[in-house]
C-alpha cells in the first residue's frame, strides 16, 4: 500500500456491485448459501463482493478453495470481527472466534491434545457408549407409547451430556425435560441466530441501530448461557475433590494454563472454550444425522440397506460398537454423502486476511474476509454426478471412493480445511457414525400418521432443517439387546 493506494496493476475479481450504502449485502437474502451458489454461477469460483464497508471474497468451487485454504492459508487464518459475534464470544476469547496468534494456538494445542484429538477421543468412548444406550431407552421408551421422536432434541441432549462430562465431569441434561428444551433452544437460536450477515457488521457506522435485532437477542442468549456456565463451574470446583485422580478436561486445562511466549489460559478463556465446545460441537453433529435419517425416510432403500449391512456383520443381538464401523461401509457411505449435500456450516466460518494479496490474477485487497462455500462445493456439477441426488453408493466404488471430508480432498470439505480446520473433526466423525448407526441398527422409522416430509433448509451459522424431523421408530433388535 501507499496512501492507501493498492500497488497492484491486477483487476479485483469479478462479482455483482449491488447498491449504495449497503453494496452487495442485501443479494445474500434469506439463504446466501444458495443466492452466493447463484452469484457464483454468473461471476466465478473467485468473487470479490463489497458488503457495507468490508470486502468478501467468496471461493465456490474446490480449486478455489484449495487456493485459499492452502496456498493462502497462514494469510487467510484470521478470524474478521463482528459486533454481533463479540459478547457471545466473551470478547473474542474463545477458539472458534480468536485471532491466528499465540492465544488461539494454545486454546487449540490443549483442546487437540486432552480432548478432541485420536487418543483422548479413544479413552472417552465409554461416555459416548453410555450416552448411545441411554438415547436407545428413551427412543424405545417413545415407541412403547407410539410417541414420535423429534430426533434433532434427542440428539443434541445425547451430544450436550457426552461434552459435559468429559469437560466438567456432569451430565447437564434429561433427554426430554424442560431444561434441556431451554438448552436447545438456546443452541439453536445461536446457530440460526442470521448474525454471519448482520448489517451492523459490514456498516459499523449504523450499528447501533440494530436494524434486525439480531444483536439484541445474541445479547438475551449470552446473558442465559453465561449464567448456566457460571452455575456448571460453581459446581465444578466444589466437586473438585471427588475427582482426585480421575481429572476431566476443565482439571487438565486449569493444570496447564501457562503457554510458552507467556500466554495464559484465563477464567474468562475457558468461559468461552465451553461456548465453543456445547455450540460447535452439539448441533454440528445432530443437524448432519437428522438430514440423513430425513434422506432416507424419503428414500427408505438406503435405510433398508443399511440395515441389511448391519444384520450381516452385527446381527440383532447386541447394539452397534464404535468398533464395528469399520466393518459398515456402506454406513461411512451414508454419512459422506450426507456431509456432502448438508454440510452443517454450508459457509464454513467466515476467515480474514489483513494483508492484500495477489491470487489467480486477481488482486484482494488487504482487511478482506473470506467466505468458502462448501455447500456450493458439495453441489457442484462439475465435481458429482447426479449432484442433488442422494445416493450413497457414489463412495462405494470408483474414484469418488477415495475421498475422505476431513480436509484433503477439496472436493468434500464439511470441516473446513487447512489450519483453521474444524478442531473437532475426529469427533463429529464418529458422533455422526456412531449414532446414525445406532439409530438405523436399533429401530425402524417412519413418519408419523399424516405427516409429509419437509425438505426446507433454515439458514444460520448451521443449517437444519427448517422443521425439525419427527419420527416413530419400532424397535427391531432382541429385547436383552436394549436392556
Ligand atoms: C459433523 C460435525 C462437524 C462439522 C461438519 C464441523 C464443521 C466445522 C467447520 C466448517 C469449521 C470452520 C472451519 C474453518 O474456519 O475453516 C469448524 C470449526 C470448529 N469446530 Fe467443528 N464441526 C463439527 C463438529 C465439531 C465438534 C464435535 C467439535 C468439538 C467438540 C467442533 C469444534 C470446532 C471448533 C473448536 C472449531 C474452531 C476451530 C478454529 O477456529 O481454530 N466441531 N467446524
Amino acid at each position: 500500500h501507499f496512501l492507501g493506494k493498492p500497488t497492484s496493476t491486477l483487476p479485483l475479481p469479478p462479482g455483482p456491485r449491488g447498491i449504495p450504502i449497503l453494496g452487495a449485502l442485501p443479494l445474500v437474502g434469506s439463504t446466501p448459501h444458495s443466492s452466493l451458489a447463484r452469484l457464483a454461477r454468473r461471476y466465478g469460483p473467485i468473487m470479490y463482493l463489497k458488503m457495507g464497508t468490508c470486502g468478501v471474497v467468496v471461493a465456490s468451487s474446490p480449486s478455489a478453495a484449495r487456493t485459499f485454504l492452502k496456498a493462502f492459508d497462514a494469510q487467510f487464518a484470521n478470524r474478521p470481527s463482528a459486533i454481533s459475534a463479540k459478547e457471545v464470544t466473551y470478547g473474542y476469547q474463545n477458539m472458534v472466534f480468536s485471532s491466528y496468534g499465540p492465544k488461539w494456538k494454545l486454546l487449540r494445542k490443549l483442546a487437540s491434545f486432552h480432548l478432541l484429538g485420536a487418543k483422548a477421543l479413544a479413552d472417552w468412548a465409554p461416555v459416548r457408549r453410555a450416552e448411545a444406550a441411554h438415547m436407545v431407552r428413551c427412543i424405545l421408551d417413545a415407541a412403547r407409547i407410539g410417541r414420535p421422536v423429534t430426533l434433532p432434541d434427542v440428539l443434541v441432549c445425547a451430544f450436550a451430556n457426552i461434552i459435559s462430562q468429559i469437560t466438567l465431569s456432569l451430565r447437564i441434561f434429561d433427554a426430554q425435560g424442560e431444561e434441556s428444551n431451554q438448552y436447545k433452544d438456546m443452541i439453536v437460536e445461536l446457530l440460526t441466530g442470521g448474525d454471519l450477515f448482520n448489517i451492523g457488521d459490514f456498516v459499523p457506522a449504523i450499528a447501533w441501530m440494530d436494524l434486525q435485532g439480531v444483536q439484541a437477542k445474541l445479547r438475551r442468549i449470552h446473558k442465559r448461557f453465561d449464567g448456566m456456565v457460571t452455575k456448571l463451574l460453581e459446581a465444578h470446583a466444589a466437586s473438585a475433590k471427588q475427582r482426585q485422580g480421575k481429572p476431566d478436561f476443565l482439571d487438565v486445562i486449569k493444570a496447564n494454563r501457562e503457554g510458552e511466549d507467556g500466554q495464559t489460559i484465563t477464567d474468562v478463556n475457558i468461559k468461552a472454550l465451553v461456548f465453543d465446545l456445547f455450540t460447535a460441537g452439539t448441533d454440528t453433529s445432530s443437524v448432519v444425522i437428522e438430514w440423513s435419517m430425513a434422506e432416507m425416510l424419503k428414500n427408505p432403500s438406503i435405510l433398508r440397506r443399511a440395515q441389511a449391512e448391519m444384520d450381516r456383520v452385527i446381527g440383532r443381538d447386541r447394539k452397534l460398537e464404535e468398533s464395528d464401523i469399520p466393518q459398515l461401509p456402506y454406513l461411512q457411505a451414508i454419512c459422506k454423502e450426507a456431509l456432502r449435500m448438508h454440510p452443517s456450516t454450508p459457509l464454513s466460518l467466515p476467515h480474514f486476511s489483513f494483508d492484500p494479496c495477489e491470487v489467480e490474477g486477481y488482486y484482494i485487497p488487504g482487511n478482506t474476509r473470506l467466505l468458502v462455500n462448501i455447500w456450493a462445493i458439495g453441489r457442484n456439477p462439475d465435481v458429482w454426478e447426479d449432484p442433488l441426488e442422494f445416493k450413497p453408493e457414489r463412495f462405494l466404488s470408483g474414484k469418488t471412493a477415495e475421498i475422505d471430508p476431513q480436509g484433503n480432498y477439496f472436493e468434500l470439505i464439511p470441516f473446513g480445511a487447512g489450519r483453521r480446520i474444524c478442531a473437532g473433526k475426529l469427533v463429529g466423525m464418529v458422533f455422526v457414525q456412531y449414532m446414525l448407526g445406532t439409530l438405523l441398527h436399533s429401530f425402524d422409522w417412519s413418519l408419523p400418521e399424516g405427516e409429509e416430509l419437509n425438505m426446507d433448509e433454515k439458514f444460520g451459522l448451521a443449517l437444519p432443517k427448517a422443521v425439525p424431523l419427527k419420527a416413530s421408530a419400532s424397535p427391531r433388535l432382541a429385547p436383552e439387546a436394549y436392556i
